[in-house]
């Protein structure tokens, strides 16, 4: 499979002030973070809230600039990117939103929503309805004709993320990115849409980049899991690997941390080790889990960065406990 998104040594850092002047210091958000999608593969980026997910996934659509280090899609690098071709990248890099209700502009109806993102590409009318129809099919937004005059707040939560997704793809992108594609939505509907954008992925051959801090959704979703703790990339693998033998600590503890339903795995049932997940504003030295990890190494883990050691077939985890 060829690579569609390369990240290397990415970081991103929000610089933080006091009125407006007085300059505080930088929050580490992503932190030299390397990272490659293939053509066509579906992955999931997980960990904590405030780990960084959204910023990677916003830095990965060229809507944040990198503080250092590079994204590449299609081997372009983004930020080398001129004002009309990023206009086409936004094409080929779709984006679905946590929040379907803020997602869409509420004065505006499904058609004009879905006719947006078309007349900024200068696609023609006639062209623009047959898509717009197509694209209500795709997600099951039926029947079409009574829905293209309706108004966000006229259809339910799992309608409006439906649409959300509707015009994500309208362009016909080659990446999706969802960020907690169903975090806001009922119980209920969350499957359902899970298993839309999973058959949306497999049919139109996507770049999945799916964003979420529950493990527990993941296995069905991914064939990829990419961990992340305190703006680093802590753990990569195949998913299978990665919840069958993680072999980060911080993963390990982040799926001790699952209620599992089959008793079979209750034994796995056990708290994320104690504290909080440290300020990105002044992270700890050396590795970023140290302060929490229960095989902390002193004079090592609190000093040294752990680099990315090879634990398997297309694993990797960043923990010195692996060095020999
Ligand atoms: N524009 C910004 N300016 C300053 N700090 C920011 C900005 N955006 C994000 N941050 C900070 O960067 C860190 C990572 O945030 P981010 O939203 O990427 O995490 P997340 O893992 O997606 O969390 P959540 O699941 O809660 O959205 C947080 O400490 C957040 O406060």
């Amino acid at each position: 499979m060829s690579a569609l998104v390369e990240v290397a040594d990415l970081s991103v850092h929000f610089e933080v002030r006091q009125w407006g002047f007085l300059r505080l210091g930088a929050v580490q958000a992503v932190d030299r973070v390397a990272l490659t999608l293939a053509e066509g593969e579906s992955v999931a980026i997980v960990g904590e809230s405030g780990c960084g997910k959204s910023t990677l996934a916003r830095t990965l659509l060229g809507l944040h600039r990198p503080t250092q280090g590079e994204v590449r899609f299609a081997g372009r690098e983004l930020s080398g990117l001129r004002r009309g071709e990023l206009r086409a990248y936004r094409a080929s890099a779709g984006y679905v939103q946590q929040d379907p209700f803020g997602a869409t502009a509420p004065f505006l109806d499904v058609r004009r929503i879905l006719a947006e993102p078309l007349i900024i590409q200068g696609v023609g009318r006639d062209e623009r309805e047959a898509r717009i129809r197509a694209a209500l099919e795709e997600v099951h937004l039926t029947p079409v004709e009574e829905l293209l005059g309706k108004f966000p707040h006229m259809l339910s939560g799992g309608q409006q993320q439906r649409l959300v997704i509707a015009r994500a793809l309208i362009l016909g992108p080659r990446l999706l990115v969802a960020d907690e594609p169903v975090s806001m939505l009922d119980a209920s509907v969350r499957v359902e849409i899970l298993e839309l954008l999973r058959r949306i992925q497999g049919r139109r051959r996507l770049t999945l980049a799916f964003i979420t801090h529950d493990l527990s959704t993941v296995r069905h979703y991914a064939e990829r899991i990419f961990v992340m703790y305190a703006g680093r990339l802590v753990e990569s693998a195949p998913v299978d690997a990665l919840l069958d033998a993680p072999r980060h600590p911080y993963t390990q503890a982040l799926l001790g941390a699952i209620a599992d339903p089959d008793a079979a795995n209750a034994r796995r049932q056990r708290e994320l080790p104690a504290g909080e997940p440290p300020s990105l504003l002044d992270p700890p030295r050396g590795c970023r889990f140290h302060p929490r990890c229960p095989h902390a190494m002193a004079g090592l883990c609190d000093r040294d960065d752990p680099p990315d050691f090879d634990v398997g077939e297309r694993h990797r985890s960043a923990c010195w406990l692996h060095r020999e």
